[in-house]
Parts: C-alpha cells; structure tokens; sequence
C-alpha cells in the first residue's frame, strides 16, 4: 500500500495545524488547505516534501474551484478528507451585517465541504487503504444550540447533516462520520471568567485540548465499522 493522503481544511492554525503536524509525523501525505501560504504551514511546507500547502478561501468560489484542480493536480487518490475549517463569532457581533455573516457560514460548514466531497469522491474511491474517511468536525452545540451563536450553531447542524448524506451516498468504500468536539481551546479573546463559566458547567472542568481530538480521529480512522457515527469529545458539557 503506498503512502497514505490527506485533505485539512483550515489548515493554518490550532486544531488544522496540529492535524497537520500530527499526520506527518505519522508517514502521512498531507494537502493542506489554508487562506494563507505563508506563515508556519508554508515554512513546514518548504522543509517537508509530504506536505503540500493549497490556497484555498471558502468565500471565494473561484478559490475553491482552483483548490480542487490544484488538488486532482497532485493525487488521483484521498485516503481522508479533515473539514475543519470554521467561522465562531456571536450573532451580535454582526448586527450590521447579518445576511452577510450567516453567508460566510454557510459557505464554509456547508458549502465547501459538500463541494469538496463531491469533486473529490473519485479519488476517494481510488484510496488504497480498506476505506477512504470523511471526518465533519461539528459542535455539541449543532445539536443543541446557544442562541447566542444561533447562525453558527445551525449551519455547524447542516454540516452533520450533509455527513449523514454523504455516508449514504459514499458507502461501502468511503466512511463519513461527525465530530462534536465541547471546550477543546479556548480563543484569546474569552475573558478568564468566561473559561471559568464554561468550565464550571463542564463535568471534567478542563479544555480538552486538540490531542483530545486528534484520539477521537484517530479511533474513527482505525475503525473499519464506523461511518455515519457521531462522536461528542466535550468533556460532558452537553449533558449538563
Ligand atoms: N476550539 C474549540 O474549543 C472548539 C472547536 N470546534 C470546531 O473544531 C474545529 C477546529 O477548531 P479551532 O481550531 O478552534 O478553529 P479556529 O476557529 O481556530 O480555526 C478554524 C480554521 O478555519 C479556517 N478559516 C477561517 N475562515 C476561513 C475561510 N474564509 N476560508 C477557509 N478557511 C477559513 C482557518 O484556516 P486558515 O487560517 O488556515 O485559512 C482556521 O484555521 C472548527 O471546526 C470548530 O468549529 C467546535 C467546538 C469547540
Ligand atoms: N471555529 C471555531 N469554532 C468554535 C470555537 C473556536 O475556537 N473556533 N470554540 C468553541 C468553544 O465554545 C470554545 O471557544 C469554548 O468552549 C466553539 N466553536
């Protein structure tokens, strides 16, 4: 079996870059796809010929489409596709622009990743693996919304649900399956009593850290019985 590929979106920082990172490390093959680059994903790019760094912004449909040619220009196989790539911000912070807003989040929860899946389904079918995988990385919240994050949260819902229709669509020879990750990493602009707000309704009152998911990924890459599942990695959060 030759060397495994993989596909990450969002690829240029936290969870996308540990990813990134984790896979290498692993022998993996890895097309990352990034608004950027540069930085340290292009720096790592220009030091280890198994990672390819692919300009790809999910509001620019003529990006996307020249990332999937720059993609099918690199392989004729996928053995995983990571989406990742996700917007989080408050309805209230875009009051002035909502219809713009929830725009943008649709297009890169829903949009991008149907796109992706389907322009890439050959090569899927091409892995050389026992099955090609599709992991959605969601939110506890797409199944039980914030309404603060009510645009968020339901187009983090539509990306579980085209995982569902995908799975059926791909089946036997790609898996399709969700991740709902809780309070994995905290953004610098949450004040400390926000992380203590959010971990204080948490049942193991930690972040869970990007390794917390990186297990949950790997547990579904390493399970041939596994597709149209959904894994929550929320510490509880979502039962409290
Ligand atoms: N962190 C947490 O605690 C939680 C995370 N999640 C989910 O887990 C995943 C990873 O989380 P995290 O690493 O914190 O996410 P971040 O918000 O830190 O990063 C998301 C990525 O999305 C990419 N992105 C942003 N805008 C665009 C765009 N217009 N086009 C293409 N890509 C874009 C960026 O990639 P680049 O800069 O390379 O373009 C960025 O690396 C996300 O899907 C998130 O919703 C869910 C619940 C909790
Ligand atoms: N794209 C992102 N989505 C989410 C994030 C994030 O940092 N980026 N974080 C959360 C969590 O609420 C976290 O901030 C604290 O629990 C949800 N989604």
């Amino acid at each position: 079996m030759g060397q495994a590929v993989a596909l990450i979106t969002g690829a240029g920082r936290r969870l996308g870059l540990h990813m990134t990172k984790g896979l290498l490390e692993q022998g993996w093959r890895v097309m990352a796809l990034s608004r950027s680059t540069g930085g340290e994903l292009g720096d790592m790019a220009v030091a280890n010929q198994n990672l390819t760094v692919i300009a790809c912004d999910a509001l620019d449909d003529r990006s996307v489409d020249e990332a999937i040619t720059a993609i099918k220009a690199e392989t004729n196989s996928l053995d995983f596709i990571l989406h990742n790539a996700s917007i989080y911000e408050k309805d209230a912070a875009h009051a002035e622009d909502e219809c713009a807003f929830y725009d943008a989040l649709y297009q890169i929860h829903m949009k991008l990743p149907a796109r992706l899946n389907q322009a890439l389904s050959t090569l899927l079918q091409n892995s050389q693996r026992p099955t090609a995988n599709i992991i959605h990385v969601t939110d506890i919240y797409a199944s039980n919304p914030n309404p603060e994050y009510a645009l968020y949260c339901s187009t983090k819902a539509g990306l579980e649900n085209l995982m569902l229709s995908f799975a059926k669509r791909l089946a036997p020879r790609v898996r399709v399956n969700a991740i709902q990750p809780g309070p994995i990493k905290f953004l610098p602009e949450h004040s400390d009593g926000d992380k203590k707000q959010v971990l204080s309704e948490t049942l193991l009152p930690v972040e869970g850290g990007f390794e917390a998911l990186e297990q949950a990924i790997q547990s579904i890459l390493n399970n041939e019985y596994m597709t149209a599942a959904v894994i929550r990695v929320d510490g509880g959060r979502s039962v409290t």
